[in-house]
Parts: structure tokens; C-alpha cells; sequence
């Protein structure tokens, strides 16, 4: 539809004063268009139109006076008031329109302001090309009136005029227009064009970058649909660049789109306003597919996981001011941010709780994430030491427990026993060893709980020959107040063995260790004692014996470890160590409240007390407790625990004959390799069984209390060095014995104590080996069965079998099942 013409016919149609006056050059002649529909919009233009209506009745007054020929009669008068009172009635009725017709009329009136716009930039554009071709041309212009631009104007003129012509419902008011935009021209055009003249000239001595914002600016008129070149160049039409028709007048047409960007731009004020040129806001956004669980940001950054914490001031959304110049708005912010005291306590929390997180982020981004392996020893960090305890399965008890070994040659162990462990062929310490010899080399008091085979024995004897080393050699004077160091053993065998362990390192280190055990000379015990020893081995009734004889005096022992504690607790050896330990100096004993660390003593030497185990049951804890001032307590895995490296298999075997019938089938069918170890509970079944054994023609040797001491110690030495294949033993080899690769242990009789047992099968699976142990289970065995049960099920190597799994005895703690039948 065409805008202009409807435009026109509204006009005429809506107002009824217009008067259409077409003379030949087309033009209208009328009044100064006031619409009485629409409402005035200022005081001044309805003071102008109440001025009208007053006026035009009272002409109709006169000219009704002036056409009547004598004086008016009162009734023509009277009809004439009434007349003139009725119209001024009627023209002083409020019109109400629709909304249609108010947004016609707005439409009218908007397309009016904007032609007005578009003349007067027009107006300007051609001013400024006419003065730029001016400029060119100079005076050797081909258009001889163009020396003040008139042409250009006429010529504008006529095409107005021309375009009038052609429209003739054009109305007066578009002819008022068109004269007021010319005075608009004739007054600011020479003003407009010296501006432009003038920003021409400051944008050419502008800098390039200003020049390019020029550009832009082009760019974005092009954008926009309008091309400045054509307003210049078409003397003022504005046109649109796009689908845009003429009517068959030569009107241009406007298209929807544009009549459609017209109305949000002029009708629409707030919509016009938001949507810069009629655009929607998020036509040139970008919008993602984005779903909430695919955030992992958070994984990374806890701030987005307390998002809200971000909002604590208030301030994410406001845009902060520069530090550079900081306003009251910004300083009071940065009060605020800094200044906790007005927050609420939640707030002050949250605050607290972000600088913490903070915090740890920054101490992690410092972390070392090598391996301890790869680190030298003054980079290792609390976190890399916490690591290695537990890939070696240390705990420790007692505070101020030293770092455990990494390597032979970081510990503080003097040179000497270094060469000596070299020697011996120790490559790497155990686990025990590990974190009880710094402890030792405290002067601390210890308790070290081990599994069997572990290398508990060199844990005591390395800080021990360490100490010694600080002690004055032995010689005439000090020979006779006896050892440095003591060590009590609950068997005879464990006693020798560890005299033969600790014989190795002594002898390289010129120290001299005698054993003290029953069944051996008490009289040769003492001739070697009185050439002078540093280190005393003994069991507990044959050192109290020697003490009570003077044969030993301990009047410079200030080392005393006890192996085995609970076995010489079990085996009734208490009050003897009691005895012994009583014997020693009471001038060294270490007071409860030094500190542990004793290292640095200031040449004083307390006493030192060690107890080692592969079990702690409660009582040598009691004992501990009376002995021992502050212990470290090591732990490696768990205390009591069968060795890992031991397979456990238990059968239900009853009766003698069927036992020894099974034992015979088990060594013949799988040939294990020599040695073997089996365990009798009686003396006299061990005899009974290494008889039937030397019948079958194995090669056996046996071990218990009975035997002289003689025969035991050949027994343990043919075992050791492959004469016998097979020990038939009773508990006497239960503890500490130290036969390299047995590769079975067979419980012919079941252990009465699961302690008894766990030492029993620790003779085989030693020093990181693999073993297997066989316990025939029996009627007798009731009591332990649940602690079996518990032990099998805790060995990664073995499987409970179903029969000891569901056996009534096994279900329950022995002591809880007596009180259920009482
Ligand atoms: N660091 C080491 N490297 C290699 N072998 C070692 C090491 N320490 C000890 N051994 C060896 O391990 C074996 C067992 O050592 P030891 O007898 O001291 O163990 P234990 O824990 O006392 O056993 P039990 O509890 O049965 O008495 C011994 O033959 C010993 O020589």
C-alpha cells in the first residue's frame, strides 16, 4: 500500500477546514493546519484554536447582520445567539478518536518529522558536495550559476515542485514543511557546512586511528541500509538500499520491512529505545548449547561449587571503578572487602573459610609430587615420609619418633657397623629395622612388634653395638663390673642363635659376647665372663643364677633387651627378669619426665630397655609399663599377625595313627624340599614320631626339654646344615629358631595358644620367602579355633576351609563361649 497517499487521504478526510486549492503549479494555498481532532499539544496551540472557533462565529454574526438590511429583530437576535451559543457548545465537545486513528495521526505526524529530517540532511550533504566540487572545479566550472551552489538549488526546487506536481493530494501541510525546511536551510546551512568543513579538517590532522573510526563509521551506515554517497548524490531522496518499488506515480514504495522499521523506530518509544534500530538484542548473540552437568569447572575450581560466596559483597555485577582514581564508591567497597568487622559471623566464616582454601591451593601448587624414591633425603616432606610408612606398614606410638631409614647410608649407624652390615650382606634394612634402629640410636626406650623372620634381631643389636662404641673399651679396671649390654632370651636355642647373629657383627668390631644358658658349665661360664664380655646373652634362670652365685655383677649395664618377652613371661620366667632387672644400676634409671629424645643427654647415659615380639599379649605390657620410661612402640603390619608370606592349611585329623598316617601321605605325595619342621606338644610323642619317621627312612632329628643340651644343640646344627631333613621339636623350637628355607612346618599337634602358633609357623616363610604350615586339628583344640579361624581368614595366601569355618568353636571368642554355657 502506498504510505504517502493513504497519508493524504486521511488528512483530507480528518480535516474538515482543509481546503484544497490546486492551481496550475500544483501548490496549495491554505491556512496554518490545526487538527481538531487531535488534542493540542502545547497551551499556546489550544489557545490558538479556542481563538478560531470564537472567531469564525462571530464572522457568521456579522456577515448574517451585514446581509440582513435593517436592524435585527429580537427574535432574529435571539436565533442568531441561540445559533452561534449551539456551534460554540458543539466545538467545545471533547473528540474522542480510536486507537487506530491515534496511531494514524502519530504515523502521519512521525512521517512527517522524519521527510523534514530527511530534506535537511539532504540539504546539508548537497551544500557540502557543492562547496567540495566548488573546491575542485575552482572557477573553471562547467556550470556557470553554480558559483554560489544556486543551480543546485533550483534544481532541487524544481524537483520538489516536480514531485508536488505529480501528488496532487499532497496537503498544506506538506507545503509548510517543505518552506519550513528552506528557512532551515537559509539559516543553518552555511553554519552546518563550515562545521563539517571544519571536522573534515581537524579529521585530517587527526591521527589514523580517527580516520578509521571514520571508516567504521561508514561501514556501519552501509550496515544500517543507508549509503551517505546516495544521499549526496541524489539530491536528497532518501533511499533505501534493498527491495524498494515505485507506485505507478513515481512514488517510491516502501517496503513491510521498511514500514515496519519505521513504526518501532517512531511509534514504539521504550521498544525503540532498548532495540537499537529496531534489532532484537539477541540477534547477533551467540547462544550455546550448554547443559549445567557438563560444568566441569568445578572439579577444578571449588569457587564455582560455592558460586554465592562470590556475591558476599554485593559487587559481582556492579562494574568497579580504577584503582587510579579511586571515588568514595570505590574506596567504600574496598572498605568493605577488606573490613570483616561489619560483616555477619556466616559471612566472616565463609571469608575465613575461602582465604583457607586459598590458602591450601597455594601450599598444594608448591608440592613436590615426586615419588620418595626419587627424592634426596632434605627434600623429603612430612606427606613423602607418611608414604613411605605406609608402603613398609610402620606405625609408630610415643611422639618424637624419628624418621625411619630409607637406606643403610642415610642412617646415623657409625662407620664401623656400616662396614660390618656390608660385610654381613644386609643390602637394604627391613621394615623393623627401618624404624627402630633411629629410634635405638635415641637412647629411647622401645617396644618393637614384628612378624616372624622379619630381622628383629639386628633392629636391637645395631644400636646396641652402636652404643657400646660410645662406652670406654674394656680392660683391667672396668672388666670387672660386667657387659654393657644385656640380652635375655626365653629358650636356650634363641639365646645360642642370637649369640651366633650378634657374633657376626662383634667380632668385626672387636666386642665380645658370651652366652649365658642352662645345661652348659656354670664354671666355664664364669671363667669367660671374668676375661670380660661388652655384651651378655643369657635366658633369665640361668642369669639369675650367675648373679646370685657373683659370678656376674651388672654394675655398668646400661643396655638390656628382652626377645620374646611374653614367651619368658609364659614360661614362668617373670620374677626372674623381675630379679634382673632389679640387679642393675637404679643411678640410670631414666626419670618419667625427661623427654624422649635422649640422644643429646649431655654426656649422661641413661638406661636403655628394648623389648621385641612378634606378639604383645597384655602382660608384657604390664611388664613394659614397669621397665620401660616413655617407649616408642613400633608396629610393623599388624601385632600378633602370622607372617604373609606362609600358607595356612588346617585338617581335622583325630586320633595318633591316623595323624602320623596323614603326615607320612603329605610328605610323600608333595616332596617337599628339606628342611621340615614338625611340632609335637609332648616330649614323648616327639620321640614316639622321629621313631616312625626314621622308619619310613627319612632322615630326622629331634628337639625338646628332655634332651641334654648337647643333643639339642646337634639336633638344631644337623637341621641347619642338611644332615637331618626333618625336626620333630616341641615348642623349644618354637621361638627364634632361624633355619634358612624351611619350606614346611607341620603342627601335628595344634599350638595351645594362637601366639604359639603364629611363632611356630614363622619358621618357615622367613626373611621375605615363601612357606607353607599344616595343622592337624583335633577334639583338644576348641580353644583356639576361633583365633585360627581369624588368622586363616586374615592370610592372603590361605583358604578356612568349610569345616572350620562353621564349626561351633570357631564362631565365637573361647571366653565368651564359657560363659554362654555357664
Ligand atoms: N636386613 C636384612 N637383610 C637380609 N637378611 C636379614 C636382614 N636382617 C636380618 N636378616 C636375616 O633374616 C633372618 C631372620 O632374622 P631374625 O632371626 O632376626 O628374625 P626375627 O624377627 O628375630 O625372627 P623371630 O621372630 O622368629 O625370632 C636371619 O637369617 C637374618 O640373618
Amino acid at each position: 500500500m502506498n504510505f504517502s497517499s493513504t497519508r493524504k487521504r486521511l488528512s483530507a478526510t480528518t480535516n474538515p477546514s482543509t481546503q484544497y486549492d490546486d492551481d496550475d503549479d500544483g501548490s496549495i494555498t491554505t491556512a496554518p493546519y490545526i487538527d481538531p481532532f487531535s488534542k493540542p499539544s502545547t497551551p499556546s496551540q489550544h489557545q490558538q484554536q479556542q481563538h478560531q472557533h470564537q472567531t469564525t462565529a462571530a464572522d457568521r454574526l456579522l456577515r448574517a447582520k451585514s446581509s440582513h438590511t435593517g436592524p435585527l429583530s429580537v427574535e432574529e437576535a435571539l436565533r442568531l445567539k441561540n445559533q452561534h451559543s449551539s456551534h460554540t457548545k458543539e466545538s467545545s465537545k471533547p473528540v474522542f478518536l480510536t486507537k487506530a486513528q491515534r496511531a494514524q495521526l502519530a504515523l502521519e505526524r512521525k512521517q512527517q518529522e522524519a521527510d523534514l529530517m530527511r530534506e535537511q540532511r539532504a540539504a546539508t550533504v548537497r551544500a557540502f558536495s557543492k562547496q567540495q566540487e566548488g573546491k575542485e572545479d575552482g572557477e573553471a566550472d562547467e556550470q556557470p550559476d553554480d558559483n554560489d551552489g544556486s543551480w543546485r538549488r533550483n534544481r532541487r526546487r524544481d524537483d520538489s515542485q516536480r514531485r508536488r506536481s505529480r501528488s496532487p493530494g499532497r496537503n498544506d501541510r506538506d507545503r509548510y514543511y517543505d518552506r519550513d525546511s528552506d528557512r532551515y536551510y537559509a539559516r543553518y546551512r552555511p553554519e552546518s557546512s563550515s562545521r563539517r568543513r571544519h571536522n573534515r579538517r581537524s579529521s585530517r590532522s587527526r591521527s589514523p586511528a580517527s580516520s578509521r573510526r571514520g571508516d567504521s563509521r561508514h561501514r556501519d551506515s552501509k550496515k544500517t541500509g543507508e549509503d551517505p554517497a546516495d544521499n549526496s548524490g541524489n539530491g536528497g531522496e532518501f533511499k533505501f538500499v534493498g527491495k524498494a518499488s515505485t507506485d505507478g506515480t513515481g512514488d517510491r514504495v516502501l517496503t513491510d520491512k521498511e514500514r515496519e522499521t519505521i513504526k518501532q523506530r517512531y511509534l514504539s518509544g521504550d521498544q525503540a529505545g532498548n532495540q537499537h534500530n529496531g534489532r532484537k538484542q539477541t540477534s547477533r548473540k551467540v547462544v550455546f548449547d550448554w547443559d549445567a552437568s557438563e560444568d566441569t569447572s568445578r572439579d577444578i575450581n571449588d569457587l564455582y561449587e560455592h558460586r554465592h560466596q562470590l556475591h558476599l559483597f554485593g559487587r559481582a555485577h556492579q562494574p568497579i571503578p580504577s584503582s587510579s582514581h579511586p571515588s568514595s564508591a570505590y574506596r567504600r567497597t574496598t572498605d568493605e572487602i577488606t573490613n570483616t568487622s561489619g560483616l555477619s559471623s556466616v559471612d566472616q566464616d565463609r571469608l575465613a573459610a575461602l582465604h583457607e582454601r586459598r590458602q591450601r591451593r597455594a601450599a598444594k601448587a608448591l608440592w613436590d609430587e615426586r615419588h620418595w624414591t626419587e627424592k634426596p633425603l632434605e627434600e623429603m616432606r612430612d606427606r613423602d615420609w607418611r608414604i613411605f610408612k605406609e608402603d613398609f606398614s610402620i606405625s609408630c606410638k610415643g611422639g618424637s619418633i624419628p624418621h625411619p631409614l630409607r637406606s643403610w647410608h642415610e642412617s646415623r649407624i657409625p662407620t664401623p657397623i656400616m662396614r660390618a652390615i656390608e660385610d654381613i650382606g644386609y643390602k637394604e634394612p627391613t621394615p623393623i629395622q627401618r624404624q627402630a634402629i633411629p629410634i635405638g640410636l635415641q637412647n629411647r626406650d622401645l617396644i618393637g612388634i614384628a612378624e616372624t623372620g622379619s630381622g628383629k634381631t639386628a633392629s636391637f643389636l645395631i644400636p646396641m653395638l652402636a652404643f657400646i662404641m660410645t662406652r670406654p673399651a674394656l680392660n683391667e679396671r672396668n672388666m670387672a663390673d660386667g657387659p654393657y649390654a644385656l640380652i635375655l632370651a626365653p629358650t636356650r636355642e634363641l639365646a645360642q642363635q642370637i649369640e651366633g647373629e650378634t657374633h657376626k657383627f662383634a667380632r668385626r668390631l672387636g666386642y665380645t659376647c658370651v652366652s649365658i644358658v642352662g645345661g652348659h658349665d656354670i664354671e666355664q661360664q664364669a671363667i669367660a665372663l671374668r676375661n670380660g664380655a661388652e655384651i651378655i646373652i643369657a635366658t633369665p634362670g640361668r642369669l639369675r643364677d650367675c648373679i646370685d652365685r657373683r659370678v656376674l655383677v651388672l654394675n655398668q649395664c646400661t643396655y638390656v633387651v628382652m626377645d620374646e618377652a611374653d614367651r619368658m613371661v609364659d614360661m614362668g620366667f617373670e620374677e626372674d627378669v623381675n630379679f634382673i632387672l632389679d640387679a642393675l644400676p637404679v643411678s640410670n634409671i631414666k626419670p618419667d619426665n625427661v623427654h624422649e629424645d635422649m640422644s643429646d643427654d649431655g654426656g649422661f647415659t641413661y638406661r636403655q630397655t628394648t623389648m621385641f615380639s612378634a606378639t604383645m599379649p597384655p602382660v608384657v605390657e604390664r611388664m613394659a609399663r614397669k621397665y620401660l620410661r616413655s617407649p616408642a612402640t613400633v608396629t610393623i603390619g599388624t601385632a600378633g599377625k602370622a607372617v604373609d608370606t606362609v600358607e595356612q592349611r588346617v585338617e581335622f585329623v583325630s586320633g595318633e595313627e591316623k595323624r602320623k598316617h596323614r603326615l607320612l601321605e603329605l610328605l610323600s605325595r608333595h616332596r617337599h624340599d628339606p628342611p621340615i619342621i614338625v611340632f609335637v606338644n609332648q616330649k614323648k610323642n616327639v620321640d614316639l614320631l622321629g621313631r616312625a619317621l626314621t622308619r619310613s627312612n627319612y632322615s630326622v632329628v629331634t628337639l625338646h626339654g628332655g634332651k641334654s643340651q648337647e643333643q639339642r644343640e646337634l639336633s638344631l646344627a644337623k637341621l641347619k646344615n642338611h644332615e637331618a631333613d626333618i625336626l620333630v621339636a616341641t615348642d623349644v623350637a618354637g621361638r627364634g629358631i632361624d633355619v634358612k628355607d624351611v619350606s614346611l612346618v607341620v603342627n601335628f599337634d595344634m599350638a595351645k595358644d594362637i601366639e604359639s602358633y603364629t611363632h611356630r609357623i614363622g619358621r618357615t616363610g622367613r626373611a621375605g620367602k615363601r612357606g607353607l604350615a599344616v595343622t592337624f586339628l583335633g577334639g583338644d583344640d576348641r580353644d583356639v579355633l576361633y583365633d585360627l579361624k581369624k588368622m586363616i581368614i586374615a592370610s592372603p595366601l590361605s583358604k578356612c576351609p568349610h569345616e572350620l569355618a562353621s564349626h561351633e568353636a570357631a564362631q565365637a571368642p573361647p571366653s565368651l563361649m564359657r560363659a554362654a554355657r555357664k
